[in-house]
């Protein structure tokens, strides 16, 4: 912006052309004025000086050599100066051409070795792109010419699915407004249909006819967002079953609990715990035991809905987190997933698929329990009242063991 009031200044003193004309008329009328003075003064001081006819013709033709000489000496001297700063003029411009030069291939050699792509976009629907840098090709698979106003394709068309669209210009938009560079990560549609995630950041500018268009660059992230999710997945998941671990259980636990608050509505919570697991491990070992731990984990996992979460709280102990579900509703789900598990065999990894079954506490918000804690208190209690009438079945929270509350105080 601060360049615009330059620019002006310099097209102005370029546009006015009566400088160097009133100058060089300057020039011409002292030049006159001058002569003629000579002439007319000259003139009559030498005819007073000089009576003899010979004398002043001889006089006047040195008079007029010395005008010649005078006026020839300031002509050299003038053409000179101008000479000395055309040339220095002439230096100047070739000095910043080359320096231009040298400044456009660093910079083209900048651009196609970025690691993504810079560009210069109108932010308008499609983000109709007016440069692109060959990064172009690399990052998104079309050639810049495909991309570049919309030829083949508009860069809004890239974007993989609405609701990044949507994120993408309100998070432009808001930069924009507030005159502020912006940063971004989506999603992005290659020419082959492969999905990368891309992060932007770029800012608004102001063109010469005021409209605002966009500049920035684009890198591929895809790797880092691989690392990220991997990472995720090792932070909320446990190793052995792929369910959520014991920290990411309890995250959703309070989430579904909150929501549960808010809405008005209730939740139910499963405590499954396996029956005699310990005789798997001393009878096939504990790698037999893993694979029946992960045979019944994805049994849990495959009969619950999706709104639901089956989680490894530690050992052979699990917990499911029922949204928007009522007493008898958590008690059907619960026999059946208990049916489905005692239904069938579970294979070993180097023996006979053998038997499992479960025992089942459940408790439901705000039936018993308002927090997490007691929730999680009342369904262990649960389970452990099913564990003490034999094993595999299933058992509401009021039915408490007191056997086992020290138990579950104990665990926290
Ligand atoms: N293979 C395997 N075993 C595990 C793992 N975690 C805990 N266990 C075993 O699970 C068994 C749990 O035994 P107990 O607490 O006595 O329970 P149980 O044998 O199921 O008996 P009840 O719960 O009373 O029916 C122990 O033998 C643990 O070693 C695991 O990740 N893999």
């Amino acid at each position: 912006m601060a360049s615009t009031g330059v620019d002006k200044q310099r097209n102005r003193r370029l546009s006015d052309h009566r400088g160097p004309a009133r100058r060089a008329l300057w020039a011409a009328a002292i030049y006159i004025a001058v002569g003629l003075v000579w002439i007319v003064f000259s003139d009559r001081l030498v005819e007073a000086w000089f009576s003899d006819a010979d004398t002043l013709s001889l006089v006047q033709t040195w008079k007029g050599f010395l005008f010649v000489m005078v006026t020839g000496a300031v002509l050299f001297a003038a053409t000179l100066r101008q000479f000395h700063k055309d040339r220095k003029l002439l230096a100047l411009q070739y000095d910043q051409r080359q320096a231009l030069r040298r400044r456009e291939r660093q910079l083209s050699v900048l651009m196609d070795n970025l690691p993504g792509m810079a560009y210069r976009c109108r932010f308008d629907e499609h983000w109709t792109m007016l440069f692109v840098s060959q990064g172009c090709e690399r990052l998104t698979g079309y050639l810049p010419g495909e991309l570049v106003r919309n030829h083949k394709v508009t860069f809004a068309e890239l974007i993989a699915d609405p609701q990044s669209s949507e994120k993408v210009v309100e998070e432009v938009r808001k930069a924009v407004e507030n005159r502020e560079p912006f940063s971004i990560e989506y999603p992005l549609i290659r020419k082959d249909g492969r999905q990368i995630w891309v992060w932007e950041r770029g800012r608004g500018v102001e063109d010469d006819d005021g409209e605002i268009l966009l500049e920035g660059i684009i890198l591929d992230i895809s790797d880092r967002k691989a690392l990220e999710d991997e990472l995720e997945e090792l932070a909320t998941r446990d190793p052995l079953t792929g369910l959520y671990n014991r920290r990411e259980s309890s995250r959703l636990l309070e989430e579904e609990l909150e929501r549960a608050r808010r809405y008005n509505r209730p939740m139910a919570l499963l405590w499954v715990d396996f029956d005699h697991f310990k005789e798997i491990n001393d009878t096939y070992g504990h790698a037999a035991g893993d694979s029946v731990l992960r045979s019944v984990s994805k049994l849990l996992d495959d009969s619950v809905r999706s709104v639901d979460s089956v989680g490894r709280f530690g050992g052979e102990e699990f917990v499911i987190i029922l949204p928007e579900m009522g007493v008898h509703e958590a008690h059907e789900t619960a026999e059946r997933i208990r049916h489905r598990v005692s239904g069938q065999l579970h294979p070993l990894n180097n023996g006979p698929a053998v038997p499992m079954t479960i025992s089942v506490g459940v408790a439901v918000y705000p039936d018993h329990g308002s927090d997490a804690a007691t929730l999680c208190a009342a369904a262990d209690r649960a389970m452990y009242a099913a564990k003490s009438r034999g094993r595999n079945c299933v058992v509401m929270a009021p039915e408490v063991d007191g056997d086992h509350n020290d138990r579950k105080d104990a665990r926290g």
